[in-house]
């Protein structure tokens, strides 16, 4: 098929509405490519096993709470091993990449695409690039063995290192095609997939034989489509020390008051875990839920009555909170990093002067405020051990994946079950913390905190979430996307994290 003929987007429609949104296949735009036996078949670690491979049209659901009358909607392909594959062992000449920021798990999913490339399919050719992407073009490679990874899950941050910017398609691709790689497993987030997007397109025009598999990584949970990030569950737990620790210091000051800064640049959701699972914090502040400090039903009048109350308070600010708030008071310029991302304002150490300077400058209450910052403690720590049965999982789907010749998805749970998502639907929408959803009542329900929301702000978003607006985003499957209603646990349908 000429390349200007292959569809952007493979899209099949069944009956009753139902929708396979499918990834790309290296037959799509390489005819006549010959099929092996899945070597999975002979493997005496899988002779267990009831059933080897997945059925080929198994697919998942991206929504699975329905109504007698809903459409089917839209489904992804099931990751899994498939009875062919386009690859011979000793064919394959792997690389993994990690770019982006860091978050824990990264080097138990390395581990994991390594021993799981050896252990289930012979493979035995695989390198790391170093440095992100422009490792690609920028720097050496080392190799990487079953041997050489055995530990590595137990340290924090990515053996291979990584990197912001540097992403020049075209020498990623030269190298790509120099080195003879013919899979590339690209672990990052909403930025890197972006990366792993046009790689593959490159390499689809190009016409070569590679598979490209991107791993979803970030410890903001703030990519779409999956159930949740690895890394996050770690990272919910480790703030809880944090936590802990800003709630004894608050306890043991008169008028004491614990700020803790968490990650989250867009999207507060392991502000809202880690709140949720410490039953300590007093006020959660995040993103999506804009604040307002002086005045009736603001920030400063909650604190005084806590205060006044028990004496003490603990609050969790995600540091993508308020930032609008913070630039009308420093007058700030847009700054990006190398990525391009917005580089934010440090909202820890604004709302602890704002809070010094209202309380205590101005003689209100003398108060004592101790501010934690454990963001970079967070992500620096090694997974815990549910985020390493995910990551195990994340890699062996990947290499399923790129084993039976499908390229351009991303790999991750919809519902609990791990399947092949078109680059496109992650990387257009992030995942947010929807207000309107029953997990943040949850959480304004457990600790009594304000809104911070006038009654015409709560009837304009009821109005923006009604269930005929869902149903028409649902509806408009190619174009736009509708990350799925977070009703239950803050996390997409059928999440199992809380
Ligand atoms: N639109 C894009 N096209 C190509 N590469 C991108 C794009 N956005 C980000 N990248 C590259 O992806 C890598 C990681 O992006 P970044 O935003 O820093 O982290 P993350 O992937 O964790 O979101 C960087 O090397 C960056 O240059
Ligand atoms: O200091 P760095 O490396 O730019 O990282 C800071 C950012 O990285 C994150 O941890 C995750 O962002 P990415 O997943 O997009 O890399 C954000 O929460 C945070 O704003
Ligand atoms: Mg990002």
């Amino acid at each position: 098929m000429a390349l200007d003929e292959i569809p952007r987007m493979k899209i099949v429609h069944g009956d009753a509405g139902y929708v396979l949104e499918d990834v790309p296949h290296l037959t799509d735009f390489i005819p006549d490519l010959p099929t092996y036996p899945n070597p999975l078949q002979d493997n005496p670690a899988y002779s267990v096993v009831k059933q080897y491979f997945v059925n080929q049209d198994d697919t998942v659901a991206q929504k699975i709470v329905v109504q007698k009358n809903s459409l089917r909607g839209t489904h992804f392909r099931r990751a899994g091993p498939r009875q062919k594959v386009y690859f011979e062992s000793d064919e394959v000449q792997a690389c993994i990449v990690t770019c982006g920021g860091l978050c824990p798990g990264l080097n138990t999913v390395i581990r994991e695409i390594v021993c799981g490339l050896a252990y289930m399919y012979g493979v035995t050719n695989i390198i790391g690039i170093e440095d992100g992407y422009k490792g690609f073009y920028a720097r050496n490679t080392i190799s990487l063995s079953p041997r050489s990874v055995n530990d590595i899950h137990k340290r924090g941050g990515t053996i291979l290192n990584t990197s912001r910017g540097g992403h020049v398609t075209s020498k990623i691709v030269d190298s790509i095609q120099d080195r003879g790689i013919n899979q590339v497993y690209i672990l990052g987030g909403d930025g890197t997939q972006r990366g792993a997007s046009v790689i593959f397109e490159e390499i689809q025009r190009r016409g070569l034989k590679v598979a490209v598999a991107g791993i979803p990584k970030t410890i903001d949970n703030d990519i779409a489509v999956i159930d949740k990030s690895f890394g996050f569950d770690t990272a919910v737990e480790e703030a809880q020390r944090a936590i802990n620790a800003a709630h004894v210091e608050a306890e043991s000051f008169e008028n004491g008051i614990g700020l803790v800064k968490l990650m989250g640049r867009y999207s507060g959701f392991i502000a809202m875990h880690a709140t949720l699972a410490s039953r300590d914090v007093d006020c959660c502040l995040i993103p999506e839920s804009p604040f307002y400090l002086e005045g009736p039903g603001g920030l400063f009048e909650f604190i005084e009555k806590r205060l006044k109350e028990i004496g003490h308070m603990v609050l969790v600010v995600a540091e993508g909170a308020g930032q609008e708030l913070i630039a009308e008071s420093l007058r700030s310029i847009n700054h990006q990093d190398a990525s391009g991302n917005k580089l934010l304002l440090d909202v820890g150490l604004w709302l602890s002067q704002k809070i010094k300077d209202h309380f205590t400058n101005k003689g209100k209450i003398p108060i004592n405020l101790k501010y934690i910052d454990p963001t970079y403690m967070i992500r620096a720590i090694p997974s815990n051990a549910s985020d390493n049965v995910y990551c195990t999982l994340l890699a062996h789907s990947a290499i399923h994946g790129a084993m039976a010749g499908y390229t351009g998805f991303t790999v991750g749970p919809v519902n609990g079950r791990h399947a092949y998502i078109p680059f496109h639907r992650v990387t257009e929408k992030q995942n947010k913390v929807v207000i309107t959803d029953r997990m943040w009542a949850r959480l304004l329900s457990s600790t009594n905190q304000p809104s911070f929301l006038s009654l015409k702000d709560m009837e304009q978003m009821k109005k923006e979430d009604e269930p005929a607006n869902q149903v028409l985003n649902q509806n408009s499957i190619a174009g736009d996307y509708h990350v799925e209603s977070t009703e239950g646990n803050g996390l997409p349908d059928g999440s199992t994290s809380c």
